[in-house]
């Protein structure tokens, strides 16, 4: 399977976690988006959304990375990390929306205009960033992992999400049930090592 990435992209170290937990190995190609690789037109024939990760099997192109790891986990039949059943499942995809939809995208509202356009901090969105994370704080309220007990491809995506706010120097101590489960996740998330590297890379943006 080829697969279109940057390591510093929280994305794309999402797959690359999963596909470490299924076991499925990715035939790693470095898209360079600082260089413009993702509007070529061989790219754009794959996704014409221009987004990484990228996935191709045997042909089939798949974006979004949150889709790209419920995928390898159905194809590599990993059942444990994305269960079939109905409310097990349903929690589980309410905190990958959640991951995409406001976590994630509070810490871009905030963090992407000072990385890459020299705007000032903006402390509405600030705020806004700690308000997200204080909804995941109170989702782990009495569960070990993002949804239960048990750790799922919410955990994995989550983790890729986390550990980038904890690179930009987001202070977590102020959320105990997140900076715990960090921890747990960092010793028993499947691939946390590679994770860790992309970590390390994106962390160069804020030098
Ligand atoms: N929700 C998407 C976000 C993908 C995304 O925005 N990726 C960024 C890199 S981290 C990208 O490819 N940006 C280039 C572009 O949008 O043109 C996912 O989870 O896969």
């Amino acid at each position: 399977m080829d697969f279109y990435y940057m390591p510093g992209s929280a994305p794309c170290r999402a797959v690359q976690m999963t596909a470490a937990a299924v076991g499925a190995e990715l035939n790693l190609k470095f898209l360079n988006l600082m260089a413009g690789e993702h509007m070529k037109p061989d790219f754009l024939a794959i996704n014409p959304q221009h987004t990484i990760p990228t996935l191709v099997d045997n042909g089939f192109g798949l974006w979004e990375s949150r889709a790209i790891c419920t995928y390898l986990i159905e194809k590599y039949g990993k059942e444990s990390l994305f269960p079939k059943d109905p409310k097990t499942r349903a929690i589980i995809n309410q905190r990958l929306y959640f991951d995409m939809g406001t976590l994630y995208q509070k810490f871009a509202d905030y963090y992407y205009p000072q990385l890459f356009a020299k705007a000032p901090a903006d402390p509405e969105k600030f705020k806004a960033m700690e308000t997200a994370m204080g909804f995941f704080n109170t989702f782990l309220e009495g569960n070990k992992y993002a949804a239960g007990n048990d750790l799922t491809v919410a955990d994995i995506c989550l983790v890729a999400t986390i550990s980038t706010y904890d690179a930009a120097g987001f202070d977590l101590s102020k959320f105990p049930n997140v900076a715990k489960w960090f921890e747990l996740c960092k010793k028993t998330v499947p691939g946390y090592a590679i994770n860790q590297a992309g970590v390390d890379e994106f962390k160069k943006f804020f030098n």
